[in-house]
């Protein structure tokens, strides 16, 4: 699958299916697990990198379990489980403030299908903070005792702000590095790296969805610029299947 004029490789894993997905309900940094659906795809995802040959050195995920699991699960798969492993906050899912735990369909209907859409869509308008004290706060989670101003709220645009130093400083260098680099996180986060790869506008990338569990490989040039637009997925007819879901979540 390798370009020899394509000096850096690149996996994006978006974590398999998870409890909430199947369940219809806003996650953000609620730690949900896998599905036995989301556990396959993942297995899969390990499988489709040992078919293309694509072989990952070093690893990055959130500090949520559906992505580290998937990782897991997928380098397991491809005999790469013993990889190095660099994990970080900036690469969780988007939090998704006042709507973590509530039901996507409900929350449309009750809301409204624009309200819906630019909370779960528009780049910059995020959902109102989650309270302290609610059943699905992060706040006093010692995986977060680190972090300064833990968010309350997300949008994409904080997700990318977030983000953007650590592909700068830790993802960049391995790169440079000549290693294979994964990065296993989330459809909100993987969204926010596709938008800077492809150089995606703020309006446009309201219409791209990842799918669970299908790598999306991108070779970059010397000037980490995709050498082919939006990336190539491991597994095209899935993708496609996939990110029709994803776009239709809370439909009735
Ligand atoms: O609930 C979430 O955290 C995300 C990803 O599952 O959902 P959405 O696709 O609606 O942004």
């Amino acid at each position: 699958m390798a370009t020899e004029s394509a000096p850096y490789k690149l996996v994006l894993l978006r974590h398999g299916q998870s409890d909430w997905n199947e369940k219809n309900l806003f996650t953000g940094w609620v730690d949900v697990d896998l599905t036995d659906k989301g556990r396959e795809e993942a297995v899969r995802g390990g499988e489709l990198l040992v078919e293309k040959g694509i072989a990952p050195d070093v690893l990055h995920t959130s500090l949520l379990r559906r992505a580290i699991t998937t990782a897991h699960l997928a380098l397991d798969r491809a005999d790469r489980h013993w990889i190095p492993v660099k994990r970080s906050w900036r690469l969780n899912e988007r939090h998704y403030g006042a709507l973590q735990g509530k039901d996507k369909t409900q929350v449309r209907e009750e809301y409204g299908d624009e309200q819906f859409m630019t909370w779960r869509r528009s780049y910059d308008v995020p959902p109102p903070e989650l309270d302290d004290s609610d059943q699905y706060s992060q706040a006093g989670d010692p995986r977060y005792a680190d972090v300064q101003d833990a968010p309350r709220t997300e949008c994409l645009k904080d997700v990318l702000d977030r983000f953007m130093p650590y592909w700068e400083q830790e993802i960049v260098p391995d790169l440079q590095a000549g290693r294979t680099v994964l990065v296993a996180a989330h459809g909100n986060s993987l969204r926010a790296l596709v938008k800077h790869l492809d150089g995606i506008s703020d309006d446009d990338i309201a219409a791209l969805n990842i799918p669970t569990g299908i790598p999306l490989y991108y070779e970059l040039d010397e000037d980490l610029r995709p050498v082919v637009a939006g990336g190539q997925y491991l597994d095209p007819e899935a993708a496609a299947s996939s990110i029709q879901a994803v776009a239709n979540q809370g439909k009735k």
